[in-house]
């Protein structure tokens, strides 16, 4: 495949990317990933970390059981920080943030897996290119009750101006995104929406996570100004 349908690729899997742990959960994991693969989750992370989060044995019966369930409807199944686990689940990829790993040496252990960056600034996002990301995560756009070390809020301007930059690669907006503000943050520039809460907390997982994905899909048919410059 050219790396240029990759990159397609890579878009359509960002459109509606749920990311959780057992820690986020209403209700039990395995049910939650459940109704968001029925609503049409285009790609999930299994982030189990925070307090109270599994470890051991437990996590990796847990990491399994989800991943099973993504491979059975064909959607991608990212762990979020840690490599080792990446590579013993044979995981379709691997995101890190600024505090973690290099970008170039994930790239290297994980060969032609998924890898996603999260960035803040330009400078950020254009040396996780260099470095081999397959996609951005960027955020937080709005404030999030789901990480208690999270950057300063961005707001989407930080998508429009990305896009100014010259910066094409696949972009997820992350934090606080709920179904209201999934067209703003699409049409700032972002392919998609990454969210834990807004699924994760949702008294109806597979309605709230159909609204977002069909928010994410129409907002990419009209596109806003960062597109169209
Ligand atoms: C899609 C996506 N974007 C950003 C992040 C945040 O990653 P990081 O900055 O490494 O913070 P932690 O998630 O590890 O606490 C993400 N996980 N996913
Ligand atoms: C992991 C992460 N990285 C930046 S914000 C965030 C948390 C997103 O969670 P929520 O969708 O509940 O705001
Ligand atoms: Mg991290």
């Amino acid at each position: 495949m050219s790396s240029r349908m990759l990159s397609e690729t890579v878009r359509r899997h960002l459109q509606m990317y749920l990311v959780l742990g057992s820690v986020n959960c209403l209700a039990e994991p395995g049910w939650v990933v459940q109704q968001a693969l029925a609503g049409g989750a285009t790609m999930v992370q299994f982030r189990e970390k925070g307090r109270g989060a599994l470890t051991g044995a437990p996590r990796l019966e847990l990491a399994r059981r989800l991943q099973d369930q993504c491979r059975r409807v064909g959607v991608p199944f990212i762990v979020n920080d840690d490599v080792e686990l990446a590579l013993e689940l044979d995981a379709d990829g691997v995101h890190i943030g600024q505090d973690d790993e290099s970008a170039a040496s994930v790239r290297e252990r994980i060969g032609n897996r998924m890898l996603g960056v999260s960035a803040h600034t330009i400078e950020e996002a254009r040396r996780a290119i260099l470095q081999g990301a397959d996609y951005l995560g960027v955020g937080p756009i709005y404030p999030t009750i789901s990480k208690d070390d999270a950057n300063a809020v961005q707001g989407p301007i930080i998508l429009h101006e990305l896009r100014k930059a010259g910066m094409d690669v696949p972009i997820v907006g992350i934090g606080g995104i709920t179904v209201d503000r999934v067209e703003e943050v699409v049409r700032a520039g972002a392919d998609g929406v990454a969210v834990i809460s807004a699924v994760t907390q949702a008294e109806q997982i597979r309605t709230a996570v159909e609204e977002m994905k069909k928010k994410v899909v129409l907002s990419i048919k009209s596109p806003g100004v960062s597109q169209k410059l």
